[in-house]
Formats: C-alpha cells, structure tokens, sequence
C-alpha cells in the first residue's frame, strides 16, 4: 500500500509529518502489511505576508490549503500541530488520531542568561499574546517585540536585535534544536497554549477502513483526553489561537486536571482555574474550568490591556 501525506513545506511541518510517517510505516508493519508514506508538500498561495494582509490568521490559511488538498483526493492523509487547528470538528473529516505529545512546555531561548537573569530592558521576541502577557507578569521591566516566521528565522535573532525569544519547546524538539533551549520555563509561570506540543492527523470521512485503521493506531487516549479538556476551555471561552489564554491539562490514572489561565495583555491581571474529574469527563471538565472563569470576569480581561 502506499499513502500520500500532506504538508506544509516548513522544516518544522515537514519534520514532524515524517515522524508521523515514521510511525504509520510501523504501525502498518506490526500488523505485517507492507507501507510506504510519501511526504507531499502542499505550497499555500498567500504566505505570511499575503495572509496577514488580508488580516487571516495563518494558521488558519495553512490549515484549510491542507484540509482543501485532503478533501480534493490529492493525499490521504494530514499532519497539523493541534494548537494551530480551530476547535470545531470539521463537516468532511475526522481526527482520527493524536499521538503522545512532546513537552508541553515554551522554551526561553538566549545567549545564556535565564529569564531571571536577563538584564533589566532586555528585548525579547514572541509573537504570542499569551507568552508576552506571562513573561510581563514576571519580568515587566522585559521589551517584549512582536516577531514572526519560522523556528530557525526566530533562533537567528538571539543575539543579534534580540536578547530571547520563546518557542515551544515541542517544535526545538523535533527539528533536533532542543540545545537552543536556556530554559524550559516552568507551566506554573508559563501555562502552555491549548494542545501545545501535541499533533494532529486527519483523514477523510469516507477513508478506507483499512487507512482508518493503520492511522487510528497512533492515538494515545491520555493525550487526546488532556487536549480535549484544554480545547474544550478555549472553545467555552470563545477564545483564538491568538487569545491570551492557557490551558494545560494533565492524566494521571483515570483522572485528569486542568490548569486554565486567562489574562490580560499587560500580565498584571490574571485569573486561574484549576478542574479536574474522571478522563472520560475530558470536556466536561474543560467546559467547566471555562464557564468558572467566565463568571470570574475572563472576558472581559481577554479583551483588555
Ligand atoms: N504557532 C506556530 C507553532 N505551531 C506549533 C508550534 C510548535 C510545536 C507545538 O506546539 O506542537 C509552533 C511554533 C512555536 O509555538 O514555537
């Protein structure tokens, strides 16, 4: 059998869809059939500069040029990071799985000093509302600059106009970048974006059963429960991508907790939750953590600076 994988043609995307070949080719083995996964890069007119022209959210823009490709029959299967997907299911396809995510936490990146010690002024790059208002909250002498583009562009700044910048330490991982790392910064000063350091695979509805089921092999039901809590938060909060918003869920026997911050841009107000309950409950206690902080005043502080 030979299945045809689609991706975006960043290092980043095209890394991790091979690890995700990787282990369907596995998968696939262990049950004695015989696999081959082609990478098939999807090119998305209106790049970054393009789509943030026309105001899209990118991630958005690369995420629809993949799923058009996929319900196009021009492959059979997809790979997204979850925390760039929307929350709502899709009408035509399935998440059929959600592998064992990385580590879930954000990365300070500098030519050494930690985020303690970084002198006062320091500039440091993210283009998350949700990272900026949690690094202001602890270090709010920090100039936090607004950047973009992919890992190696953001880790080309270090040193030069920047002092730091922050990443996911998910994305270091994959792409073997993980000593560019200074810090692993802790989830109680930095809770990590909804479905951070998880990926996604997708397949038409109609897909073969036989695809169905190589692929569905790749789901670790912990992950998929402390993801489904997490973005059950952000969807109760109707919050973006681009929300300061925070969700971190973990599983520890059948029961999982939830941290879920909310903030505002300045970081000087925050308000936390912590839920848990049986994982079978996954979105009911995410749902619930999201309707606690909203009788808190949680948007009210999403909308404020
Ligand atoms: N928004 C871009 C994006 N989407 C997924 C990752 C990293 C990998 C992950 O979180 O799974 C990144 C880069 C980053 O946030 O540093």
């Amino acid at each position: 059998m030979h299945l045809r994988l689609g991706t975006r043609g960043s290092a980043l995307a095209t890394t991790q869809s091979q690890h995700v070949a990787d282990a369907v080719v596995e998968a696939a083995a262990a049950r004695g059939v015989d696999l081959e996964v082609g990478l098939e890069i999807v090119t998305t007119h209106g790049d970054t500069s393009k789509a943030s022209l026309v105001g899209l959210s990118t991630t958005g823009v690369f995420v629809n040029a993949l799923r058009d490709h996929l319900l196009d029959g021009g492959c059979d299967l997809i790979v997204h990071s979850l925390k760039d997907m929307p929350v709502e299911p899709h009408p035509r396809l399935d998440l059929v799985a959600i592998p064992v995510r990385e580590d879930v936490r954000d990365a300070l990146c500098t030519t050494g000093p930690r985020l303690e010690e970084l002198p006062a002024g320091a500039r440091v790059g993210t283009g998350s509302p949700r990272r900026a208002a949690q690094l202001r909250r602890v270090r709010p002498d920090l100039e936090i600059v607004d950047i973009r583009g992919n890992v190696d562009t953001r880790l080309g700044r270090v040193g030069d106009d920047l002092a730091g910048v922050v990443l996911a330490a998910a994305g270091l991982s994959r792409l073997g970048r993980l000593e560019s790392a200074t810090e692993l910064i802790s989830v109680d000063v930095m809770v990590p974006a909804p479905g951070q350091g998880a990926l996604a695979i997708e397949i038409r509805q109609d897909a073969e059963p036989a695809l169905r089921e190589l692929v569905s092999a790749l789901d670790d039901a912990p992950t998929r429960a402390a993801v489904t809590a997490e973005r059950a938060a952000l969807q109760v909060l109707e919050a973006g991508c681009s929300a300061p918003v925070g969700a971190h869920a973990t599983v520890t026997g059948g029961q999982l907790r939830l941290d879920l911050r909310v903030m505002n841009a300045s970081g000087s107000l925050q308000l936390n939750e912590v839920a848990r309950g049986p994982v079978r409950e996954a979105a009911a206690v995410g749902r619930a953590a999201a309707h606690a902080l909203l009788g808190r005043g949680a948007s009210r502080l999403m909308g404020a600076g």
